[in-house]
């Protein structure tokens, strides 16, 4: 097992920047998803650290040794890293144990270091009695586990998963994420994780890289992420996290600070040093109370039933050009065309500049 450190990445396609300054250290045994919008720039990291891209700039080093640098690019075959993919692209003509082990018989690995290789992978993803089946007597998620087989019988220092879970159905997704985590538990493997989906992400990694335009905007655990987002579009992405703007009225005292939103005040967390300021302030479900009285007016535009609650989006009365959206247990008392009152008991005071 190794660490991957990569520093500086910038990745040129003619003018065009997909990574740019990527600098992000992985620790040994670590679970870190990869995290953003289509087009941010994910695959372009994976396949720059899988050695399938080269870089325009910066460093990649995997478990001490650099394998991306100024005049370096250690080939594929040569980094030691595994890669599972969305496709798991299995030979229906093989049974499970032969798809494992097809790259160590090309490789002439002698037959009885390979049986007990190929026995050694499946027993870890739990497939160990199913060697002698065809792929296609297998679900989608077992299929799925025997590509993450072929990829562990190389013994690989890191492994690439690459969206594994995006063409399973929803209940399968759920079930696999609880084997992933299972697996990363059992053995220790250093996994970077890509994926665009947040619950995934958040669910499974010990730390969450989220990239927005080929940057990489915010490195940290998922209750850091949730709780103190660098910027609004963190806010906005992990849980859907309301973002207003708002009008910081003192100096930070132990990690809090008077703020005003929207006419209320209310004492927020917030960044070290956070002074008097124009700012943006993000709202979890936690901060917010539906009141009596007092509070924000919501002029509430639709109540749509998500089962077991609702899910009210409406704008603020004193700024309609602004949309704010929270759920609400059954029984709701609010339908479209109604103001709600919003008390906001808590938040998070963004940090300067990412308002
Ligand atoms: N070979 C290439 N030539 C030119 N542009 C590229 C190339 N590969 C990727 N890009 C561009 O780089 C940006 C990042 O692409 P990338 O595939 O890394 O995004 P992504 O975050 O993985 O998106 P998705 O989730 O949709 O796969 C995109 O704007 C893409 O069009």
């Amino acid at each position: 097992m190794a660490g991957l450190k990569i520093d500086g990445v910038t990745r040129r396609f003619g003018e065009f920047e997909a990574l740019k300054q990527v600098t992000l250290e992985i620790g040994n045994g670590e679970f870190v998803a990869v995290l953003g919008p289509s087009g941010c720039g994910k695959t372009t990291l994976l396949r720059a650290i899988a050695g399938f891209e080269k870089i325009s700039e910066g460093s990649i080093t995997v478990g001490g040794a650099e394998v991306s640098g100024p005049g370096r690019h250690v080939p594929p075959e040569a980094r030691n890293v595994g890669i599972v993919f969305q496709n798991y692209a299995l030979w229906p003509h093989m049974s499970v144990a032969e798809n494992v082990g097809y790259a160590l018989k090309v490789a002439k690995v002698p037959r009885a270091e390979r049986g007990r290789r190929v026995q050694e992978a499946l027993d870890l993803v739990d497939l160990g009695a199913m060697g002698e089946r065809r792929p296609a007597n297998l679900s989608g998620g077992q299929r799925q586990r025997v590509a993450l087989a072929r990829c562990l019988v190389a013994t690989p220092s890191l492994v690439l998963f690459d969206e594994p879970l995006a063409n399973l159905d929803v209940h399968l997704r759920a079930a696999m994420e609880a084997e992933f985590a299972d697996f990363h538990k059992r053995t220790g493997t250093t996994i970077v994780y890509i994926t665009h989906d947040q619950a995934e992400a958040v669910a499974l990694a010990d730390r969450i890289a989220v990239m927005d335009h080929g940057r990489l905007i915010q490195f940290a655990t998922p209750q850091e992420l949730y709780a103190r987002p660098a910027n609004a579009m963190v806010a906005h992405f992990i849980a859907n996290g309301i973002v207003l703007p708002a009008t910081v009225l003192g100096e930070e005292q132990a990690g809090k600070v008077l703020v005003d939103v929207l006419g209320e005040q209310v004492v927020m967390d917030c960044p070290p040093g956070t002074g008097p300021r124009p700012a943006g302030v993000c709202l979890r479900p936690a901060d917010l109370r539906l009141a009596d009285s007092g509070g924000i007016g919501v002029a509430v535009k639709r109540a749509v039933y998500r089962g077991g609650g609702f899910r009210i989006e409406g704008h603020p009365v004193l700024r309609p050009d602004l949309e704010i959206g929270f759920d609400l247990p059954d029984p709701a008392r609010l339908a479209a065309g109604e103001v709600a009152r919003l008390a906001i008991t808590g938040g998070w005071v963004l940090p300067a500049g990412q308002e």
